[in-house]
């Protein structure tokens, strides 16, 4: 009997579940969307309820092609979507307000306040994180204020608080577990990275009670077991992860220096800095890759808010394309860039250069500009904002960076890898099963329940598909990204000449 093991990728907008054998091989898939919903300006929301049901749901979808096989599941791993907040009763296990999802901005004022209080080098001395929103602390708090009855609710112990990991693993364990990872609890803005517990300065700061929150575990740890008739067998729960750093194992990025980006809607690179956390002056996140047998692996975290939502836009909004794989052609169709920039700054552009009020502009369009050209204008700014992100971890980092390992939808397209490689100058590596944050998951849970010995395993298992050299020569290199730095330069305002309180909609 083949032992298997399943993962539950939780995302924004869609739950996928995957179901691997030992060796690392995908054997069978199910995924469902997720509806986001949009109350007010700035606000986003999911509904805890559906995302439940999807998990459940594709669970026992791909647990009964199991069955039907003939193999055994032995343990599940769950990977996340962070930061996104949910705080329920625990009496019911009823969630008392629809989950606030990473990218809502409500709280921004509070967060502004905070910092004009001079509370910043205090969160970030702590947490590794900017006071900003995106994080988990101002949205828990914006709920006890704002639910009838919560806080003191919460006082009396009577609610429990949880990210999407947490609030799974409640309800998969029948209300018996309240627990998450240390990679979720470091994205909460109320865990000390350092010390490697919850921060009782900070929970003072957001006037959040201790009782609400979860026990933390490393990331291959015993997370308890399924409820009886949940599922047709009860199964053991070894692994737990935040999205970007369970795609940080399943990349096998265990030394210092090896660094992913994961190129979906988002685009999010994370580089392993080592037992030592990197303070970065360069607004990149300081948060953790991974804990295991209680010993914090950090990292260094640069995030791009618009890459494949560009190809969305072109498809969905502009109708300029049919289907995102098109875009490959299109872009290799043509010789150069025709002088063409794109910068995506829907919401505002992230690090390295932090301004919220930046919009997106297309720029050098003539009367032979076509389709092609925008197209590829549009692939070529993923390009060179992972070339920004990259350029500030090399300052930050004491170590060399001598390779881009790449996944998510579109890693898919090897014309932009190439174009990536040449940019970046350095090789990029897209491994042959793209879908690294449920490879990352399983495997913490398959270190947990000994189906794998150690890292080495899962490195072993990881194999390049394809390798991207760089071939463009320096001067060509050079001048495409002086035709970006100047695009930027246009739809940025230099930090002293932003204005104040501009509530900018940009997580981070
Ligand atoms: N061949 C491709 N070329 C360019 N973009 C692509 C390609 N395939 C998918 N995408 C983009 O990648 C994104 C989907 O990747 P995925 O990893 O599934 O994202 P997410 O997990 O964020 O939903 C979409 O935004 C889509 O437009
Ligand atoms: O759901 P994703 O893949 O867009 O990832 C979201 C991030 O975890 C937010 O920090």
């Amino acid at each position: 009997m083949m032992d298997c093991i399943l993962a539950i990728d939780q995302g924004t907008t869609c739950t996928r579940t995957i179901l691997f054998n030992p060796q690392g091989g995908i054997v069978a898939t199910a995924q469902r969307d997720v509806t986001q919903h949009f109350p007010a300006d700035g606000w986003v929301e999911n509904d805890p309820e559906e995302i439940w049901q999807s998990v459940v749901d594709l669970c026992r979808e791909l647990l009964s092609i199991a069955a039907a096989r003939g193999w055994r599941v032995a343990t599940i791993g769950i990977a996340n979507q962070r930061e996104t907040t949910i705080i329920w009763e625990r009496a019911t296990g009823r969630p008392i307000a629809p989950a606030i999802v990473w990218q809502d901005r409500r709280t921004a004022r509070r967060c502004r306040t905070l910092i004009d209080a001079g509370q910043n080098p205090l969160v970030q001395n702590r947490t590794g994180l900017p006071l900003d929103p995106y994080f988990s602390a101002s949205k828990i708090a914006w709920l006890l204020d704002n639910v009838p009855f919560a806080r003191e609710a919460a006082r009396k112990g009577d609610l429990a608080f949880g990210t999407i990991d947490c609030f799974l693993l409640w309800r998969l364990t029948g209300g018996a577990v309240h627990a998450t990872d240390a990679t979720n609890a470091a994205r909460t803005m109320l865990f000390d990275i350092h010390r490697q517990r919850w921060d009782e300065e900070l929970l003072d700061l957001f006037d959040i009670p201790a009782a609400l929150l979860p026990d933390v575990r490393d990331n291959a740890a015993d997370f308890g077991q399924t409820a009886q008739r949940l599922f047709p067998n009860v199964l053991t729960i070894g692994g737990m992860a935040g999205d970007q750093q369970a795609a940080t194992v399943g990349q096998a990025c265990f030394s210092p220096g090896m660094v992913k980006s994961t190129y979906g809607t988002g685009c999010f690179m994370v580089m392993n800095t080592g037992t030592t956390p990197v303070v970065s002056r360069h607004h990149l996140l300081t948060t953790l890759a991974y804990r295991l047998e209680g010993v914090p692996t950090y990292a260094l975290e640069g995030g791009i808010f618009v890459a494949g939502a560009t190809i969305q836009w072109l498809r969905d909004s502009l109708h300029l394309i049919q289907s995102a794989g098109q875009t490959e052609e299109l872009a290799a169709s043509l010789g150069s860039n025709a002088g063409i920039y794109f910068v995506p700054a829907f919401t505002g552009l992230g690090a390295p250069y932090w301004d919220p009020d930046a919009r997106g502009a297309i720029f050098g369009l003539t009367r032979t500009t076509g389709i092609a050209e925008i197209v590829r204008a549009a692939l070529e700014a993923v390009c060179y904002q992972t070339n920004d992100l990259l350029t500030a971890m090399l300052a930050d980092a004491a170590q060399p960076i001598t390779e881009l390992r790449v996944d998510g939808g579109m890693a898919g397209n090897s014309w932009l890898m190439q174009f990536l490689a040449d940019l970046l100058g350095i090789p990029v590596a897209r491994p042959s099963a793209i879908e690294s944050t449920a490879i990352g998951a399983a495997c913490l849970a398959g270190l947990q329940s000994g189906l794998l010995g150690g890292l080495e395993d899962i490195a072993a298992a990881r194999h390049a598909e394809h390798v991207f050299h760089p071939l463009l020569p320096a001067n060509r290199r050079a001048a495409l990204l002086d035709g970006w730095k100047a695009a930027i330069r246009r739809v940025t305002l230099p930090p002293a000449r932003r204005p104040r309180n501009s509530g900018g909609r940009v997580p981070l």
